[in-house]
């Protein structure tokens, strides 16, 4: 939705990822297919600053695909800091789990394999932020689950809220879906938020 020009001097402008994950990007460009739902250096900086600034701990992430988000948070974490990531796709696990084991800060990871909206409730404790980037068609599902399991103060990152720009005028499934949790959200009495227009659009939630 931004001029390319305007994209890339942003990201001229915005701190590199560490050497491993820039490597992870390269192993997941030459193995992968779909890369583009690697959600990207503006979206990993922004995560990163906003674990850096919070003092989060525990961070919980839906939708792990290669690893970059997951790997970009936990260098941001502290050394006791823990991050779960959840992902169903075994060809995704495997390059994740390879640069985790590569990287001095792989040791934070837990990765929990299965269907999201089956194994969140399994994993134990409360979250300081949480990033949802998953299926988009379970959206509203997950804005319920999620919510009570983070703590008072903590946030809740949502990407793809624009879609496109599909949300203004929804079309399709996953459109409708993003425009329901995007009410969902505005409606919460509970959250104050903000739609940022960052590369398809992430929400913040903090949870008052
Ligand atoms: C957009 S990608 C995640 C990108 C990652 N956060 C990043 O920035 O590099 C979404 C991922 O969610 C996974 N996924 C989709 N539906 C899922 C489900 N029901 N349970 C677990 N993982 C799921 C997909 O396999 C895919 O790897």
């Amino acid at each position: 939705m931004i001029p390319k020009d305007i994209e890339a001097y942003a990201l001229a402008h915005t701190t590199d990822d560490s050497p491993v994950i820039q490597d992870l990007i390269k192993a997941a460009e030459q193995e992968l297919e779909h890369i583009d739902m690697l959600s990207g250096r503006q979206v990993g900086r922004l995560l990163s600053i906003l674990i850096t600034i919070s003092g989060a701990k525990r961070v919980l992430e839906v939708g792990t695909f290669a690893g970059y988000s997951a790997l970009t948070m936990a260098e941001a974490l502290p050394e006791e800091g823990e991050l779960f990531t959840c992902e169903y796709n075994e060809r995704y696990e495997e390059i994740a789990r390879k640069f985790f084991n590569k990287s001095e800060h792989g040791s934070k990871i837990t990765l929990v394999m299965g269907k999201a909206l089956e194994t969140i409730p399994t994993i134990p404790g409360n979250f300081d932020l949480i990033f949802l980037d998953a299926d988009k068609i379970n959206y509203p599902d997950y804005y319920e689950l999620l919510l009570p399991r983070l703590n008072r103060g903590g946030i809740m990152a949502i990407d793809n809220m624009l879609w496109g720009g599909e949300v203004t005028d929804p079309g399709t499934d996953k459109a409708r879906a993003i425009d329901r949790v995007n009410k969902q959200v505005a409606e919460d009495p509970s959250v104050e938020q903000v739609l940022l227009t960052v590369r398809d659009g992430i929400t913040l939630v903090r949870k008052k």
